[in-house]
């Protein structure tokens, strides 16, 4: 008799556990697994996919009875003996792959995930894989649309559709790029170009190119740029130079805003390229910054994915799938596609390294930038992070040489630094939050030709309320915040738990007209520029005005066009974006991160400032920057501005060091919230009582709390916090391990939601 076959199935469930299945018997076997992509370098499954004889292995997934649902998991290991009664073992159900989906290197990668953030591996699995294949779909690549030259199409004169400048550039492009031999285009390509459907109709309509389906064939022509890159100027050749390509490194690419990263990001891919192998590029928000992927789609005639949160389910798991097949060499993506399946890992790239979002603050909160560098290591293959305001952990690990620092310090081609002023706005009188110097700066510039950007970081018309006579407060009923005033359309809202409620106009305490609208918003500055400066168009943009889905890439294209305008906007203008003919960028409050109670205040504000400021002068035309604050003086604004971010980063560094604070300490949050405050508390403090007696609180091992998080009350739930701070990783995890394992015991824990953050990036 052949041995039993036992599967440790990882399932998402919040048990922080794996679960014993028996392989299906051949007699009552899986209805047939699907074919699968083979992602391993071994050879094809001797048996065809529909034999129930397949084994199964680590990363197949396979689909289970749990209590009374049906589940689909990941067989994480496969064994002979359960420490389980065999008896009461179940069979799975049905074996959904034919070779792992979940190739072992990124499966190691999640089990490294589950024990480092303490979270139940079948969530991390979860969210690693696409909706799609987690909810059991075949892992096979889909057909897709594509368009392709007709003989007349191929041969047609550009000059005879003058008339429709759209379709004639379309043609032009096609017509060029068949001439580079690539023959067939997708439509989803075109489409992430931002070309016109009407464009594609129309050729369509004259018969000049046809619509068909495929399963896309990686293109690789022979030439493998499209577009030929820069000369480097002398700091972008030696940061190129001293990327190692053929081992692990983290490179920290500090650059300041403007000084040409993208280009050694794109001329480093291209000998990752030429050697074979893929590169994976995780960046921000792609919606927000079309611009840094139509860069990598310019230079290369090479397959390229795109992994983001517009998305739909399928185009996802296509995405995915091509990364997995090798079929896509460039793959791009938001801080998820960490998780991608890479066939021929070659690089990773993490733009804008510090960006927030790199952090999952919600659920599985894991750090994509973390876990990339334990892949990469793992993996044998370079790293690189990139930013203008390098995060101070990374700033930190690259002067203790963890890391290694590759400098920008000049701006690329003939850009010169703009120039900072700094605007003291105490005793100045005030329109809306302007003086009157910012105001005659705008004017000039715009009369000059000039783009202005305006930085505003709050969206809505005003963050409060107020009565005159009585002092009432727009208080959010649900949370410990004010709800701000909409005017587009109005409103008040909570930007906390979203409650919305209709504006009102008399004063719900006193009965009073006099109700007035304390502080600025975009939609204030809006209005006052556009009081302002009736002849220049003036652009919002935030989350409101950015909400629709090509709303932001028709933005870049006004902007683009180069004509004067008013940009007014949140830090959603901060983030990477390259617009030529902005000569003035206007910060009108740089004070609020120098208050702010979270210990990382003040390196987000100096990262904020500079990655808006450097948004100006970034071609030709001299920029200038003017920052408004009541609080000129502060030690760290001055540093910043006059001595430049690394100045800033080591104060910050130094401070962070005297308050041991990360990243001299690490540090573990855990959260808890109930409808009542006491049974929030109450957890935590029987955790902390389980933390002091598995470890007492000693100077390598501190506890603080709980206490009321700084905002104690949010949509209805009271908050508290456990913060515990350890000298070394090593020591926070022998504490977390036996903790939450514990904990988990609790009865209070299951009726009180909880959770825990391990390197928290917001404190709030
Ligand atoms: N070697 C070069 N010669 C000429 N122009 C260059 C060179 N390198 C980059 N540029 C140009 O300089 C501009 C800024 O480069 P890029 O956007 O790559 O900078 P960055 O460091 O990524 O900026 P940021 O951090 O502000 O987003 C781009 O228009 C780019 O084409
Ligand atoms: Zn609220």
């Amino acid at each position: 008799m052949p041995a039993l076959e036992i599967y440790a199935v990882a399932l998402p469930t919040p048990l922080r556990r794996t679960f014993d299945y028996l392989a299906a018997e051949p007699a009552e076997a899986a209805p047939a697994p699907q074919q699968t992509l083979l992602l391993q370098d071994d050879p094809a499954p001797s048996q065809p996919a529909h034999e129930p004889s397949i084994k199964g292995r680590p990363g197949m997934r396979v689909s289970v009875n749990f209590g009374n649902q049906k589940l689909i998991g990941v067989i994480v290991a496969v064994k002979e003996h359960s420490e389980f009664d065999l008896k009461k073992l179940k069979p799975i159900l049905a074996l959904l792959d034919a070779t792992p989906l979940i190739p072992p290197e990124l499966l190691h990668l999640c089990q490294w995930a589950a024990h480092y953030y303490h979270h139940p591996l079948g969530e991390v699995l979860a969210a690693a894989i696409p909706v799609a294949l987690r909810q059991g779909e075949a892992a096979e690549l889909s057909t897709e649309k594509a368009w392709q030259l007709t003989v007349n199409g191929l041969h047609c004169d550009l000059n005879e559709l003058r008339r429709a400048p759209k379709q004639q550039q379309l043609l032009q492009q096609l017509q060029d790029e068949a001439r580079l031999g690539v023959s067939t285009v997708l439509h989803k390509d075109l489409l992430l170009q931002a070309v016109n459907r009407n464009a594609l109709k129309g050729l369509s309509d004259k018969g000049l190119i046809d619509a068909l389906e495929i399963t896309p064939e990686p293109l690789r022509p022979a030439k493998l740029l499209k577009t030929q890159p820069l000369v480097l100027n002398a700091e972008q050749s030696n940061a190129l130079a001293q990327i190692t390509l053929d081992d692990y490194t983290c490179h920290l690419l500090y650059g300041t805003t403007g000084s040409g990263k993208t280009e050694v990001y794109l001329q480093a891919i291209e000998q990752v390229l030429r050697a074979g192998k893929q590169a994976l590029v995780l960046i921000p928000e792609i919606g927000l910054t079309p611009q840094t992927l139509s860069r990598f789609q310019r230079r290369f005639n090479r397959p390229l994915a795109v992994l983001h949160s517009n998305l739909n389910d399928t185009e996802r798991k296509q995405a995915w799938l091509l990364a997995a097949a090798g079929d896509a060499d460039i793959i791009i993506g938001t801080r998820s596609a960490i998780f991608t399946p890479l066939r021929r890992p070659g690089i990773v790239i993490l733009d804008e390294e510090h960006d927030t979002s790199f952090k999952q603050q919600e659920g599985f909160r894991y750090s994509a930038r973390d876990l990339a560098a334990v892949r990469c290591q793992r993996l044998g293959i370079p790293l690189i992070l990139g930013s203008a305001t390098p995060s101070l952990e990374s700033y930190h690990n690259a002067r203790q040489e963890r890391y290694r620092l590759l400098l920008l310090t000049q701006r690329a081609g003939d850009a010169q630094p703009p120039a900072i002023e700094l605007i003291d706005l105490k005793r100045q009188p005030l329109q809306e939050g302007l003086t009157q110097a910012l105001l005659e700066q705008i004017e000039q510039h715009l009369l000059a030709s000039g783009q202005v950007l305006v930085f505003i970081n709050r969206r809505g018309f005003a963050p409060t309320l107020m009565c005159h006579d009585c002092g009432w407060l727009s208080q959010c009923h649900h949370c410990d915040a004010r709800l701000t005033v909409h005017q587009q359309p109005a409103h008040l809202h909570c930007h906390h738990c979203d409650y919305q409620r209709p504006l009102i106009h008399h004063c719900p305490t006193c009965n009073s007209r006099e109700l007035h609208c304390v502080g600025q918003g975009t939609e204030r500055t809006e209005t006052l520029l556009q009081n302002r400066f009736p002849d220049f168009p003036v652009i919002r943009v935030d989350r409101d005005s950015t909400r629709q889905k090509h709303a932001m890439s028709n933005i870049i294209d006004q902007v683009n066009r180069g004509e004067p305008c008013l940009l007014v906007g949140t830090q959603m203008l901060a983030k990477g974006h390259h617009f030529p003919n902005v000569t003035l960028v206007a910060i009108i409050d740089a004070d609020g991160g120098l208050f702010s109670t979270d210990f990382r205040g003040p390196e987000r504000m100096g990262q904020l400032l500079l990655q808006v400021a450097g948004r100006a002068g970034r071609a030709e035309k001299p920029g200038s920057v003017l920052i408004q604050s009541h609080l000129c003086e502060h030690p760290m604004l001055q540093t910043l501005l006059h001595q430049g971010y690394s100045a800033f980063a080591q104060l910050l560094l130094h401070e962070r060091q005297l308050s041991m604070l990360p990243p001299f300490r690490f540090m573990a949050l855990l959260r808890a919230e109930s409808s009542r405050s006491e049974n929030a508390h109450e957890l935590l403090q029987i955790a902390r009582n389980m933390a002091e007696r598995i470890c007492p609180s000693q100077p390598d091992l501190q506890y603080l709390g709980p206490l009321p998080a700084p905002m104690e009350k949010r949509n209805q739930r009271f908050r508290h916090q456990l913060q515990i701070h350890a000298s070394s990783r090593a020591q926070l995890h022998q504490l977390l391990t036996p903790l939450i394992a514990e904990l988990e015991q609790h009865p209070l824990s299951r009726r009180t939601r909880w959770s825990l953050d391990v390197d928290p990036q917001d404190m709030s």
